[in-house]
């Protein structure tokens, strides 16, 4: 799985394009002039930028799930190396939802926080996982498709304050590992 990566992986600014088989990029705090998917809303009062990601339900219809509300304040994380490398010891996936973050800082942050990621893969256990990184900034959230391996919320911003973000994902009640899935990892990412 995440404990025999040969090399520390370099993480990468995110765009959509680069992110899309993980999840969705949401730039926010911008209005895009022409964008195709701008609509008025509000008796014009509002331009609505719509469909621009999806969280997933796909637990079984027999069980009752909830589209919950959290807030994780993250605490900056440890980084190695003059600030420029990133020890990850944990992945989770959250088998049947999406998981939203989006993040609240009271000024700009170029470089906010580290979403490093993985796609399931149907091979053995003991055969390693291909992990890619993205370094995202402060108006910028991100949508984890569901069943997307990822490490814990990377709150990597210089100034070292917590950074809020608000989430949303679908969950059952004392669901355990239907809601989350932890994995031990051992592997290093450059900045
Ligand atoms: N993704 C993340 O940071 N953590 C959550 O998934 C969680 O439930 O802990």
């Amino acid at each position: 799985m995440f404990t025999n990566q040969k090399l520390p992986i370099k993480a990468q600014r995110v765009t959509p394009e680069n992110f899309k088989k993980y999840g969705y990029v949401i730039k926010t705090n911008n209005i895009p002039k022409q964008a195709k998917n701008n609509v008025e809303a509000n008796q014009g009062t509002a331009i609505k930028q719509e469909h621009l990601g999806v969280i997933a339900n796909t637990f079984s219809s027999d069980l009752t799930s909830t589209l919950n509300i959290h807030i994780f304040n993250c605490k900056a994380r440890e980084l190695i190396i003059n600030d420029t490398r990133f020890h990850c010891k944990v992945m989770e996936k959250h088998p049947y939802s999406s998981q939203v973050f989006i993040p609240k800082t009271f000024q700009y942050v170029e470089e906010c926080y580290l979403v490093i990621v993985s796609l399931e893969n149907d091979n053995k256990e003991d055969e390693e996982n291909v992990v890619e990184a993205f370094i995202f900034d402060s108006e910028s959230s991100v949508i984890y498709n569901n069943n997307v391996w990822h490490s814990p919320m990377c709150n990597i911003q210089p100034s070292k304050e917590i950074v809020s973000f608000i989430v949303s994902i679908n969950e059952v009640e004392n669901g355990g590992l239907l809601n989350c899935v932890e994995v031990e990892s051992d592997f290093y990412v450059d900045l």
